[in-house]
């Protein structure tokens, strides 16, 4: 089995250089599905949830390979528009696949969607677009199909603010015919990535990072080249690990607006950032106060940062309070840091952080990507050695967490552990 151990590391400092995003990456490698010609990708992170996305791109007819630090896709011979539901539910975004390829086949038969368990993901409002754009839903035992003779634009009314909703929108109606509004949008970077991205290949989508939308379907779109957005989850993470046990990170190739929420909470904490064109440091002192976090759509606090958020709080002494109304469950990571010595409270949704305590290595489990990071810095600022199972989890965002984590200086390693022998023991030094 394999682990990742961590010890504690003293203050972190140096660079690293962040990837392209996930979240934005996995929208546009389906999205390419909707072009006539080839599309070349820059800035795609190798990481599992691209892995999958291969093996479907294989499976319907889609070429897609890696050169150098490009993907480079052919979608002009597409021959199906059938997910294996296995795949389809090995990660999140697979849905993607049914906005993208429904305008070119009329029938997508597609798997659920997995991916981070947060106990609920509903998916309603995906659904609720391919609808109002005129396609029929039947849901299978293991799949759902969608299908359409022709997709109809209309004025779309979200219940909630969600990205991913949005974007499977604009995949939807980019060639259906006549205008598609999208109304209370989400404004996430990565909903304008994808926008950007099409508009590339000559669609006409208007708004994107406003609350409305505003989508004039085409008959056909071209190949085209995009460059794929900074990962600023992944941007935010290290900038905390700086804060951690007082040191200084900087992230380069970032796009410093898109870290607006999290920067000013970590100025609050008494973690300095400083912000170059394309580049962020922050510094730790050493000594941090005890804040409020909510988590909310973007530009708000992201609901992915406040996990690794949680690691730093910890180091600040009082109480702090995390509360996370996106994903109300999104708190896996607290039972796991209990076993460290944390002392964290869990009421509805909010967790309750008395901070300044000793943390003591041993074994944890990460069950999603965020959670594993916040696992690996709470490792870091640990007495003896900790131990973190479920790596599977933080590789569906992280291409090498190890050597990224190793870079600023923090005392990292991929294990395996051959279960029919003892595991090895987490002393404290
Ligand atoms: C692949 C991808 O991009 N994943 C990201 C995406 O997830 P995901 O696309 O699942 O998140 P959404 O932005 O869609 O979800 C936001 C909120 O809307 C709700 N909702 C969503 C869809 C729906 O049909 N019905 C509904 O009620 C969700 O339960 C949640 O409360 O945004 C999340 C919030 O920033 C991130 O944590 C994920 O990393
Ligand atoms: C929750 C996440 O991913 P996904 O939506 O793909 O499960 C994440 O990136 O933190």
């Amino acid at each position: 089995m394999k682990y990742i151990q961590t010890e504690y590391s003293g203050p972190l400092s140096g660079t690293v250089h962040i990837p392209g995003a996930k979240n934005s990456s996995l929208a546009v490698l389906a999205a390419a599905c909707l072009a006539d010609d080839i599309v070349t990708l820059e800035g795609i992170p190798h990481i599992d949830d691209v892995r999958v996305i291969s093996d479907i791109s294989r499976d319907i007819g889609m070429e897609l390979r890696r050169e150098g630090g490009r993907i480079i896709i052919d979608p002009r011979w597409i021959d199906n528009a059938v997910i294996d539901p296995g795949k389809a539910s090995s990660y999140r975004a697979s849905y993607y696949f049914a906005g993208a390829l429904l305008a070119k086949f009329g029938k997508v038969t597609i798997g659920f969607p997995g991916g981070d368990n947060f106990v609920s993901r509903p998916f309603d409002q995906h659904i609720k677009v391919f609808e109002a754009l005129g396609a029929k839903v039947t849901f299978l035992n293991d799949c759902f199909i969608v299908e359409a003779a022709e997709l109809k634009g209309a004025d779309i009314y979200f219940d909630t603010l969600t990205s991913g909703a949005t974007i499977n929108a604009m995949l939807a109606a980019a060639r259906a015919s006549g205008r598609t509004q999208l109304h209370n949008a989400a404004l996430d970077p990565e909903v304008v990535d994808t926008a950007a991205f099409l508009n590339r290949l000559g669609a006409r989508i208007y708004g994107a990072g406003t609350e409305t939308i505003r989508i004039e379907g085409v008959p056909y779109l071209t190949g085209g080249t995009h460059t794929i957005i900074p990962d600023r989850l992944i941007a935010g993470a290290f900038l905390m690990a700086a804060g951690l046990n007082g040191g200084q990170v900087t992230v380069t190739d970032v796009i410093p607006e898109h870290l607006g929420a999290c920067l000013a909470k970590l100025e609050e904490v008494g973690v300095h950032v400083e912000c170059g064109d394309q580049h962020i440091t922050a510094f730790g002192s050493g000594s941090l106060k005890a804040t409020r976090i909510r988590a909310g759509m973007y530009p708000g606090f992201a609901t992915d940062l406040q996990q690794p958020m949680t690691a730093l709080l910890l180091q600040a002494k009082g109480k702090s309070i995390v509360t996370d109304r996106v994903f109300p469950k999104r708190f896996a990571h607290v039972a796991q840091l209990r076993r460290l010595g944390a002392e964290i409270e869990l009421k509805r949704e909010s967790a309750f952080i008395r901070g300044g305590l000793a943390l003591y290595g041993g074994w944890v489990h990460a069950t999603d990507v965020r959670a594993g990071i916040c696992l690996l810095m709470a490792g870091l600022t640990a007495e003896g050695y900790t131990r973190i199972t479920g790596v599977e989890h933080i590789e569906r965002g992280y291409e090498d967490v190890i050597g990224s984590f190793r870079s600023i200086g923090a005392k990292v390693s991929m294990h395996e552990w051959d279960t029919r022998e003892q595991p090895p023991q987490s002393m404290p030094r």
